[in-house]
């Protein structure tokens, strides 16, 4: 993944050119800057000739999708596409045969005539000629009709599995990035777009593909006609529509460019829906008042987005239609010059309709042949945000050959010299940190907010890789093991636990996922965590679902959710346990009892603890005191009150406000 860097540092730089806090500010949204316009014929074709190459290279994506989500549905696809290019010639050549057999045998009768007709290579008489002609055109509409019907399907199944297979990539490809990723506001537009938009467009962008082949099937035959009995003709209808095209196609592309632009207008409209929507914050919203405020300024937003909107819509069609009178001017000359050519006996009553026929079918087929271009043009914009956000790498990745991990582990922590800051910032979060833990020691790391407690733990956990500096497990820089098989000999617990909407088996049963059905390894590590009592005293016991977005689950208070995040942490029995803040919403009780448990569950592991609480910091075996990313201070309680620096400062300071005595006298 690269930092800020190309395309997304340019959506990065676009994202915050919008003067919007998302609560507070104007709520105006800044033209989109009009710099990939291109004024001169040759950069208009250089765009051209852009678009086209990246359409060429958008089209076996898309088909290589479709083919893959289902090859009958796309066969039919292609299929009903042919049948239904070659309809309307069908349609037109039989309405000709129509005319010029009625016209005959009106002739036939008005002169008694012998009953003869004319029908292609056919002499027929003349019933059996108009049944034959009435046979032939139910035999094309019953076969159109089929083919609709095929395709309408077809296209419905492979629509519903192409914008599956999408939402399974974008999950599955989502999962593996680093958690960087998601902390970038440039990237989670790129997420939001790929989930936004990529599951319709792909079809979309077949089904662009399938009307184009089908208008060019049409196009192809119908000019056939046209030419043989007017090269002028055939030309005036090709021509005709391409300022309509033009005027269209420039606004394919604007539309595309107003969507990126406006996507984190659009976050901030989610994200406003939710706080009003959603039950973690619908008490703060009604405390503090915040539903009108809310409701107004989600309401001024749109009000400006759905303006925008509405002007670029508009916009596009008024343009549209003004250039298509051009074509539908044409249409109208080739009209009186067909009929002239028929009143001079030049072409015959039929030839009349067949060409009529023929040159308004061309002109639809060459202005639909543009404007699908144009679709396929917009859609395989869309469509490239998808590819670029499956072609972005997670950084924190296996070696190519990963070392395995010793066996057993023994927990031999060792930070060398390690520096890092989180990407897209400049402060240092860490700088320059060593240390060792010794195998099952138990170390609390102390410090006051912001001192980078919490990224020490990610960087060991390795959510993310040290800018310089190494990390040593048993030795071994963790770097040369597989991520996934490192994080398998951690159990982690972090101060933003997720509380899952899944019952209080399944909220603790997903600290191992391969033992989420394992009860008496659940019921165990909610005895670890003292969630056990909780448990018990819910109406379905483990079963109970806990939240109430699926379910009339139980809501549970803030120490209950951190008691059962704190069960999850110990179903895995790993050599290194990792806890931030575990206790930060325990009663004094629960803290002690934890405590208490801990020396045993951290026996023979490696425990890293991040505690306020100064009572329980002075029980682990070593306090690591953290100041501005730095290691102040490391060694036992007794010795770290010794040297009567910051730790004992804060030791003293907290203790002096439990005992109701001044700081120096304690
Ligand atoms: N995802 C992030 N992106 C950018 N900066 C971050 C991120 N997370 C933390 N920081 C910054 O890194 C520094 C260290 O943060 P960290 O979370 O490690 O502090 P902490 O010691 O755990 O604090 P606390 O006691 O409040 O939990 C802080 O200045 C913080 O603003």
């Amino acid at each position: 993944m690269t930092r800020g860097g190309g395309r997304r540092g340019a959506l990065m730089a676009r994202a915050t050119a919008v003067p919007d806090s998302g609560l507070t500010g104007s709520v105006d949204i800044p033209d989109p800057a009009p710099e990939n316009e291109p004024k001169d014929l040759r950069s208009r074709l250089k765009r051209v000739r852009r678009s086209v190459g990246g359409l060429l290279k958008g089209l076996p994506r898309v088909v290589k999708l479709a083919w893959d989500a289902g090859r009958w549905p796309t066969l039919w696809l292609v299929f009903a596409t042919i049948v239904g290019g070659l309809t309307p010639t069908a349609t037109a050549y039989i309405s000709k045969l129509l005319i010029d057999s009625v016209t005959g045998a009106i002739r036939v009768h008005a002169e008694h005539l012998p009953d003869q007709v004319r029908l292609g290579p056919f002499e027929l008489t003349t019933v059996q000629a108009l049944i034959a002609v009435a046979v032939l055109q139910l035999l094309v509409y019953v076969l159109n009709a089929l083919m609709t019907a095929a395709s309408t399907i077809s296209q419905q199944l492979l629509s519903d599995r192409v914008s599956q297979t999408i939402r399974l990539r974008v999950m599955a490809h989502a999962s593996r990035l680093d958690l960087s990723f998601f902390e970038g506001s440039a990237s989670y537009d790129l997420i939001r777009q790929a989930q936004d938009e990529a599951p319709s467009r792909p079809v979309a962008m077949l089904t662009s593909v399938f009307s184009l082949i089908r208008t060019g099937i049409t196009f192809v035959s119908m000019i056939a006609l046209l030419l043989s009995i007017s090269p002028l003709l055939a030309l005036l209808a090709v021509l005709s529509p391409i300022p309509a095209f033009i005027a269209d196609s420039r606004y394919g592309a604007r539309s595309y460019r107003f969507a990126v632009w406006t996507s984190p207008i659009r976050r901030r409209m989610d994200y406003l829906s939710t706080l009003v929507t959603t039950d973690t914050y619908a008490k703060e919203v009604k405390l503090f008042g915040l539903g009108d405020y809310l409701v107004d300024r989600f309401r001024r937003i749109s009000a400006v987005y759905f303006g925008r909107q509405r002007k670029l819509v508009t916009d596009r069609n008024l343009r549209g239609t003004a250039w298509g009178l051009v074509t539908t001017i044409t249409g109208s000359l080739t009209y009186l010059y067909i009929a002239l050519e028929a009143v001079n006996g030049r072409l015959t009553v039929g030839d009349l309709l067949l060409y009529t026929q023929a040159s308004n079918s061309v002109q639809q087929s060459v202005s639909q042949l543009f404007s699908g271009f144009t679709g396929m043009y917009e859609n395989n914009l869309y469509l490239d945000n998808l590819y670029k956000l499956l072609a972005t790498e997670p950084e924190v990745v296996a070696p190519a050959k990963p070392r395995p991990l010793p066996s057993p582990v023994l927990g031999h922590v060792v930070f060398e010299d390690v520096t890092f800051s989180y990407p897209g910032t400049d402060s240092v979060a860490l700088g320059g940190v060593s240390f060792e833990i010794r195998p099952g020691q138990t170390t609390a790391v102390v410090g006051r907010n912001g001192a980078g407690k919490s990224t020490l733990f990610k960087l060991l956990c390795r959510l993310y890789d040290p800018d310089s500096g190494r990390i040593l497990l048993d030795g071994i820089d963790i770097r040369e093991f597989d991520p996934d098989e490192l994080r398998r000999h951690i159990s982690a617990m972090f101060q933003d636990y997720v509380t899952y909407q899944a019952s209080a088996s399944e909220n603790i049963g997903v600290g191992d996922i391969d033992h989420v059905t394992d009860g008496p390894l659940i019921e165990r590590s909610a005895e670890a965590g003292g969630a056990d009592e909780l448990i018990a005293g819910l109406s379905r016991g483990m079963a109970t679902p806990l939240g109430r977005w699926f379910n009339e689950g139980a809501n549970l208070s803030g120490g209950e959710w951190q008691k059962i995040a704190l069960s999850r942490a110990f179903m895995r029995d790993s050599p290194l346990l990792i806890l931030d803040e575990p206790t930060s919403a325990l009663d004094a009780q629960a803290e002690y009892d934890l405590f208490a448990r801990l020396r045993n569950l951290s026996h023979g592991r490696t425990t890293l603890y991040i505690s306020h609480r100064f009572s329980t910091v002075r029980q682990a075996d070593r306090i690591l005191l953290l100041e501005h990313g730095s290691l102040a201070e490391y060694g036992t309680h007794d010795e770290l009150m010794a040297a009567d620096q910051g730790y004992a400062h804060l030791f003293r300071l907290q203790a002096s406000a439990y005992l109701d005595v001044p700081e120096e006298k304690v």
